[in-house]
């Protein structure tokens, strides 16, 4: 490769539990990686924190591993496209970046009385209308409004421009900038409650219910677009930024699910269905989200979003909590030994219910235990789960989409990715749930990839859609194989212990 003719190009993957940088090179394959972990913090129940220097170092040290691992030097990266955990909230001064509080994680349940006030106030309406989202401690809007009235003389700082607000999208751009470029893109807007999804523009309407100063919320630019370039203190050259997505949504363009219909579910800390709706924005019928899927050369691609809080995190607290797992690959190999004459329905509502039941208050429950029930039908409770919210999602996005008169999504399979997918029994298991087929593509690192093709798109140095599109490869389809009546009274009991488990 020439001088002047550099491909490799960085993702950021900054997720909940993890951040990852990953290089690929000009043939998008990963050529270099950096990972690590950081710590949870769950202050009170319901809460939870991610302290914002912890997000900001793991993201430079992963990014100067990528690097050596990779053999690659900055001054080779010809862009970088950063995908994060979404919704997620800080705020910092202005002047010297110092945040005013911690950052308050998507999961984190602390507004959920500000949102029953403001829906006992029947402004759900106006908010789903403008946003397409509902009012569940979720969003960022009303973590933001937390942070202004509890930290001591945030809400006048604000207001007299000294602080700033943004999802960890921005506050990396931020930081990587050396503080001069305050931006964010739209799919990530779309996700704080404050952003009018249809006229693309932040709402004074909603930032004034919700008391916060629009002054302090960042550009919103494209998902491929300038978001600046790294300062030369940090890495030696400037790297360009050039593509930001959510974290759902980077894995979406990932899957290359550009056509309206398709979809993809990424199985995560939690699992996010994602249904591409063109340009046209559905209005869910069955309290599904409308969202911004991309937003490209000023052109919006829209989107359904099914949102389950926890699977693979259920995984985890067996493995953590409970201790019945030495690693989260034997869930599957315990599951596959269950006892099957047991019904055993485990409720992972550990942060409250996501979609279709957006319920802040549930907490989780076991049903149908017997005496000999034992670690196998516990562990195969908990990948069921994943596959009975997944069958809830796209039966409602089924619904939704079918009633546009729209090409049916029963008739595209469903792209999977996250790192529950190495566990075969659960995609077995969703497969049989959903009856109709789950695919497994060979590139799982979908977040990354996706971030990665908008910047390198952006930049001009990978291909475009349909080429990138047509590079997507199946590893493995998991075909439906359970019976109809087995199925069927799988979902009954199902849907019964979720009934119990309710509290709205
Ligand atoms: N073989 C497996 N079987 C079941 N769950 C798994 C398996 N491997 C990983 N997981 C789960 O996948 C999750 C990690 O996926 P990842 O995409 O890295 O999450 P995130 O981006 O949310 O931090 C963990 O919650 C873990 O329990
Ligand atoms: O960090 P992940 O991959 O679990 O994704 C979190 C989502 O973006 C939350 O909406």
């Amino acid at each position: 490769m020439g001088v002047g003719m550099t491909k490799f190009v960085m993702a950021i993957d900054q997720g909940t539990t993890s951040t990852r940088s990953i290089i690929f090179d000009g043939t998008m394959r990963v050529v270099g990686l950096g990972q690590q972990e950081f710590p949870q913090s769950y202050p009170q129940s319901g809460w939870v924190e991610h302290d914002p220097e912890d997000i900001w170092k793991t993201t430079v040290s992963t990014m100067r591993g990528a690097m050596a691992s990779a053999g690659v030097a900055s001054s080779d990266l010809a862009a970088i496209g950063i995908a994060n955990q979404r919704e997620t909230v800080i705020i910092w001064d202005r002047e010297d970046g110092t945040p005013i509080h911690p950052a308050i994680v998507w999961q984190d349940r602390r507004t959920g009385d500000m949102c029953e006030r403001l829906r006992s106030e029947g402004l759900e309406p106006l908010f789903s209308e403008r946003t397409g989202l509902l009012l569940d401690p979720y969003f960022s809007g009303t973590k933001i409004a937390w942070i202004l009235d509890h930290v001591e003389g945030a809400r006048g700082r604000a207001e007299a421009g000294k602080l700033l607000a943004g999802t960890i999208d921005t506050f990396l751009i931020w930081h990587l900038t050396g503080g001069k470029v305050h931006a964010t893109d739209a799919t990530n807007a779309a996700r704080t409650l404050l952003y009018d999804i249809a006229r693309n523009r932040w709402d004074e309407e909603l930032a004034a219910i919700l008391n916060i100063p629009l002054a302090m919320m960042p550009k919103v630019l494209d998902s491929a677009d300038d978001f600046g370039v790294t300062s030369r203190s940090l890495f030696g050259a400037e790297i360009p930024i050039r593509g930001v997505a959510g974290d759902q949504q980077a894995a979406t363009v990932g899957q290359a699910c550009f056509t309206p219909g398709m979809m993809k579910c990424t199985y995560g800390t939690g699992a996010f269905a994602v249904l591409n709706t063109g340009n046209t924005l559905v209005r869910s019928e069955h309290r599904l989200l409308s969202t911004i899927a991309y937003r490209l050369n000023g052109e919006t691609t829209y989107a359904l979003e099914g949102s389950i809080f926890i699977a693979g995190a259920a995984v985890q607290w067996l493995r953590d909590g409970m201790k019945i797992l030495s690693n989260a690959a034997e869930s599957g190999r315990l599951a596959a030994r269950a006892d099957d004459t047991q019904h055993i329905y485990l409720v992972p509502a550990f942060v409250g219910l996501g979609a279709p039941h957006w319920d802040a208050e549930a907490r989780g429950a076991i049903f149908g235990l017997v005496r000999n029930t034992g670690p196998a039908e516990i562990a195969k409770a908990a990948l069921e789960a994943v596959a009975y919210q997944t069958h809830d999602l796209v039966t409602a996005m089924h619904r939704d989409w079918g009633g546009q008169g729209s090409a049916p999504a029963e008739e595209t399979v469903l792209r999977v990715d996250g790192g529950m997918v190495a566990s075969d029994w659960t995609m077995q298991c969703i497969a049989d749930m959903l009856a109709s087929p789950v695919d497994r593509p060979t590139v799982l690192e979908t977040t990354a990839l996706g971030a990665a093709w908008l910047a390198a798109s952006y930049a001009g140095v990978w291909p475009g859609r349909e080429e990138f599109s047509q590079s997507w490869a199946l590893e493995r389809r998991f075909e439906p194989q359970m019976d109809g009546d087995l199925r069927a009274r799988k979902l009954a009991g199902w849907h019964d212990a979720v009934r119990r488990t309710l509290t709205n």
